[in-house]
């Protein structure tokens, strides 16, 4: 049983190859990329019975968000080489949908415009090595009504793309361009990673804005710990999809240590190779409060814009309350780790 390739092969379908290699990929040999998605293969569930009536209720409280279900869109950078609309689809999808939406630093459309969907919405940051600038990014999602900072923390170089560099695909197209990376005086900065990075940039963070600041690429519990110790407000565990790292382990296996560390101090999420409910129940059930889905969102908006955009975040819900009801699960807190187990 491997997940269904079905998105994915109708997203490449209809897209140009160069740029279906580019939202689909992952660093060096994609070991990590595809491992995200195994580590989920390998469960099964234990599902308990006779647990009594009920509908099961999905509401989800996460750092400037109430949620009907604990399912939100992880930041993908360049969402107009999926569709010609962009992220102001994917937030038109993600406002019917009722969800919350991750906008990339990197994002294709100015986060003004995406908020003008209606769309609840989080924004995703890499602190550049100009501060001023980056506390004029921040600010700009703020005013726009971002509800949360996500900081990127697994990327202090760039992951090698191995399919990018085989189509030697290193520039967006004629006429896109990262309209959050706009400074004061319009002009157009490129993305600095920083490899000086350090804790310092969170302490930074935290004072430059009074949103809730969410680390993005934790997998080592000590690191969990630590961004707990700096005051962060959540943790995601992510290996950026496989796009950093090749060769780091499954979110899925990097889960149960990272939630011990934080002891329920903070919510932690988990992104990579969510693909399906029962995926997102697994999640639950080891600990993560909601989990973030990116590629499927992006084939959701290649295929059909907005439309299916809602689609893919409905289904999941609705998948997710399905396996729920069939473990004998009425709330997400019910979901608990002897559910889940590798035989
Ligand atoms: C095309 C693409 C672009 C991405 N851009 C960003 C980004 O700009 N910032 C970021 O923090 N993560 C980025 N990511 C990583 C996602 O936020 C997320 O960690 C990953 O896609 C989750 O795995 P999944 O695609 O298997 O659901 C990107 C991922 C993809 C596939
Ligand atoms: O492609 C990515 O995963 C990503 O995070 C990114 C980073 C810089 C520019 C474009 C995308």
């Amino acid at each position: 049983m491997t997940p269904s390739r079905e998105p994915e092969r109708r997203a490449r379908d209809v897209l140009d190859p160069v740029h279906f290699d580019a939202l689909a990929g992952g660093a060096g040999s994609e070991r990590t990329l595809t491992g995200n998605e195994d580590a989920f293969v390998r469960r099964r569930l234990r599902p308990r019975v006779l647990r009594g009536p009920g509908t099961p209720d999905l509401s989800t409280h996460l750092p400037g968000a109430r949620l009907a279900a604990p399912v939100v869109v992880a930041p993908t950078a360049f969402h107009r080489l999926a569709h010609r609309a962009g992220e102001v689809a994917t937030g038109e999808g993600v406002a019917a949908a009722h969800g919350l939406l991750t906008v990339s630093m990197m994002a294709t459309t100015a986060v003004e415009d995406i908020a003008e969907t209606g769309a609840a919405l989080w924004f995703q940051l890499y602190v550049q090595p100009d501060r001023a600038f980056t506390a004029d990014v921040v600010a700009r999602a703020e005013a726009a009504g971002c509800r949360a900072i996500v900081l990127t923390v697994d990327s202090p170089v760039r992951g090698r793309h191995v399919r990018d560099e085989r189509h030697r695909f290193t520039d967006l197209p004629a006429g896109l361009v990262c309209e959050n990376m706009r400074g004061r005086d319009g002009r157009l900065r490129d993305l600095v990673v920083d490899p000086d990075l350090g804790w310092d940039a969170v302490a930074w963070l935290r004072g430059t804005t009074s949103l809730p600041v969410l680390v993005k690429g934790v997998l080592h519990p000590a690191d969990a710990r630590l961004a707990v110790e700096h005051g962060v407000d959540g943790v995601v565990v992510s290996n950026h999809g496989g796009r950093q790292l090749d060769g780091a382990l499954a979110t899925l296996d990097a889960l149960p240590a990272v939630v011990d560390a934080v002891a329920g101090r903070v919510p932690v999420l988990l992104d990579g190779g969510v693909r399906s409910g029962v995926d997102a129940l697994v999640a639950l059930a080891l600990g993560a409060d909601a989990v973030m889905v990116g590629r499927p969102v992006l084939w959701g908006l290649a295929l059909s814009g907005a439309d299916g955009v809602r689609a893919v975040l409905d289904d999941l819900a609705d998948a997710l309350a399905h396996a729920m009801a069939l473990a004998g699960a009425h709330r997400p807190a019910d979901l608990t780790p002897d559910l889940v187990v590798v035989p």
